[in-house]
Order: structure tokens, then C-alpha cells, then sequence
């Protein structure tokens, strides 16, 4: 299984204080921002601050993602030729709207990878979908580049493109959501949904994290860390689901030794999907745990 991506805490880039400690908190991965949280005359000022956090502090086995600004705008060039060179696991381009954007934040970076001796392909990309033509486009740029790990919504910059506000049940965005789930899929990498903007609503914010965990998505953009432990929480296998799971596979290796195609269990037939969810609740489950789940089943 590769790396968990249930939780991903954005950070203010010009917030000294919140960069220095954003790991502790446990989310799977710490973004620290250079776009939208960062007003324009602090855009230096936060590209400077997270480029020397990045060289000084070790942020463990949190994944460390930057977002940048657009290379569209006067600081997204000099957020690339910073990043590069501070080496964060990945890379977010915001308002992505075509595969055009993709290849040419690529090309970019492997150009400041080669010039710094940075092994090729070493700085990953997400691709942050934010506007309907980003939408249309999701699957054309989930393919875009082999850096790419993973596909977001950006529904604050969505619903406003959309001429619409966000809502309690998000029907507003359930098509994005469906077409960057189907994108990212079908392209191989991970779905990763939007923020959830207000911090002290915490039955909204359950009601969403269970929506999009339905929908299939593999995890949630965060804005403070009081979300980060409601998530993952949500993200966790339960016992029930894991011994269930255990079951059905167990099932599945009787009937293999009876040579018989047709497994059932509890009188159900349990044919090959219900098993492959079984062996992939049982991944997540184990790296969750970070036991070895082989030993409880065999
Ligand atoms: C909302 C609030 C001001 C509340 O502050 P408060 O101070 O009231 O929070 P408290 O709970 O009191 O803090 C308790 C302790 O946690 C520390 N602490 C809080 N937040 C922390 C954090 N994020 N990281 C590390 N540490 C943190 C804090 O320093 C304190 O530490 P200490 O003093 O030591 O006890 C704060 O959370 C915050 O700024 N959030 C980030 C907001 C942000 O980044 N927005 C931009 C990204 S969205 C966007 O752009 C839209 C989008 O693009 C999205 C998409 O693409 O998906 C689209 O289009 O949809
Ligand atoms: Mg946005």
C-alpha cells in the first residue's frame, strides 16, 4: 500500500510558529502554503520562511507538500525555483484547469532538478482542480505527468466559479467529486477531497469526512488540527470490518483448497470484488495499525 493520505493539515506559509510544529499533530501529511492563506505582500516572506523550515527542521514520516502559486501569477516561478531546491516530498498546483498546466510545472521542475543535481522524478505533483474547466478536464490532467500521486478538489474556488455557494450536503459538488474520483481512478493515483472551512462545526465536518469516504475518496484536504483525529477516525477500519474481512478471506483460501469457484459465507456468495475490498481493507487496515495483518489472519 502506498503512502496514507487520509489527512493532509494545511499551514500557513508566513506562520513561523505553525510551521515549526505542524507534525505533531499527526496528520499524514503537513501543506504548507504559499497561496491563498499568504496575502500578497507577505508571498516572499512565506516562500523564504517555508524554504529555510524545509532545509532545518525533519518533519519524521509526515509527508511534507508545498503548495505553490500558479505559474500563471508573478510568484509561481520563484515558488518552483525555491521548492525544488528545498526538496519536499510534493509539490500542489493550485486552479490546475488543463494537462497543459501539468506538463508545464513537469518541465519545470525537472529543468531545476537538473541544474541542482536532484535525481530526476524526485519532487512529486498534486494536481488541485478548483473551477469547472478544471473539472471537465480532471481526467486529461490526472494522466498529464508520471509525478502526479494524486488529484484535489478546491471547492472554496469551485462553488464561487460555479456562480453557487457550498452547502450542509454538498450537492453542489458531488459531480466534481464523482468526475475527479472517476479521474483518479482510472488514472491510477489518489482522489483527495476539499477543506471543510468551519473549524467549530464538528458534526458537519463527520457528516462530510463520511460522505467523501463513501464516494471512495482516499482522503481530506484539513485546515486546523481538531480535524485531523475526526478523520482519521472515520478513515480506520473497525474491528468488525477487519474480522469480517479476515472471514471472507479465509473463506475465499477453503474454497480455493476444494478447487471449487463458488465461495459463500453466512449462506452469501462472496465472489472476487468483495474479496479484493476485503484484501484492501485489510492493507489499510495494517498500515494504520502498522501491524503486520498476514500474522492475525494466517
Ligand atoms: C482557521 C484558523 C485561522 C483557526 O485558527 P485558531 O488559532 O483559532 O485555531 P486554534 O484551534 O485555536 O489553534 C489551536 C492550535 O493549533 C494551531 N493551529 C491552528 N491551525 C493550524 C494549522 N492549520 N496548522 C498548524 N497549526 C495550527 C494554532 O497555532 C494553535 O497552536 P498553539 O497556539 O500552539 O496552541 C487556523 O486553523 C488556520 O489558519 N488554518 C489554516 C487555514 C488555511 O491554510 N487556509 C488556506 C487553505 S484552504 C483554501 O485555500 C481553499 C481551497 O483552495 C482549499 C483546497 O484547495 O482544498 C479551496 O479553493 O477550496
Ligand atoms: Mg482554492
Amino acid at each position: 500500500m502506498g503512502r496514507l493520505r487520509r489527512s493532509m493539515l494545511y499551514v500557513p506559509g508566513n506562520n513561523p510558529g505553525m510551521i515549526r510544529d505542524a507534525h505533531i499533530y499527526g496528520s499524514d501529511a503537513i501543506m504548507f502554503d504559499l497561496e491563498d492563506s499568504v496575502c500578497l505582500y507577505e508571498k516572499d516572506a512565506a516562500r523564504l520562511l517555508v524554504y529555510e523550515a524545509l532545509r532545518t527542521y525533519d518533519y519524521g514520516r509526515t509527508e511534507v507538500v508545498v503548495r505553490v502559486n500558479g505559474l500563471n501569477t508573478p510568484y509561481g516561478r520563484g515558488d518552483f525555483e525555491a521548492m525544488v531546491r528545498a526538496k519536499p516530498d510534493t509539490i500542489r498546483l493550485p486552479k490546475t484547469e488543463t494537462p497543459e498546466d501539468v506538463v508545464e510545472a513537469d518541465q519545470l521542475i525537472t529543468q531545476i532538478e537538473k541544474e541542482n543535481g536532484i535525481e530526476l522524478g524526485t519532487i512529486k505533483l498534486i494536481a488541485a482542480v478548483e473551477s469547472a474547466l478544471g473539472v471537465i478536464n480532471a481526467y486529461k490532467i490526472a494522466m498529464a505527468s508520471s509525478r502526479l500521486i494524486g488529484i484535489a478538489l478546491g471547492a472554496e474556488d469551485f462553488v464561487t466559479d460555479l456562480k453557487t455557494t457550498r452547502s450542509p450536503d454538498g450537492i453542489e459538488l458531488l459531480a466534481a467529486r464523482s468526475q475527479i474520483l472517476f479521474a483518479a481512478r482510472a488514472a491510477g493515483i489518489d482522489a483527495l477531497d476539499t477543506v471543510f472551512s468551519d473549524v467549530n462545526d464538528e458534526e458537519g465536518f463527520i457528516r462530510e469526512a463520511k460522505l467523501i469516504k463513501q464516494l471512495g475518496f482516499d482522503g481530506k484536504s484539513l485546515i486546523n488540527p481538531c480535524q485531523i483525529n475526526i478523520l482519521h477516525h472515520i478513515f480506520t477500519p473497525t474491528e468488525d470490518e477487519i474480522q469480517k474481512s479476515i472471514r471472507v478471506i479465509e473463506a475465499a483460501k477453503e474454497a480455493e483448497k476444494r478447487g471449487s469457484g463458488v465461495i459463500s459465507m453466512d449462506g452469501k456468495m462472496v465472489d472476487k470484488p468483495i474479496i479484493e475490498r476485503a484484501y484492501r481493507l485489510l492493507k489499510l487496515a495494517d498500515a494504520v495499525y502498522t501491524e503486520s495483518v498476514e500474522e492475525v489472519w494466517q
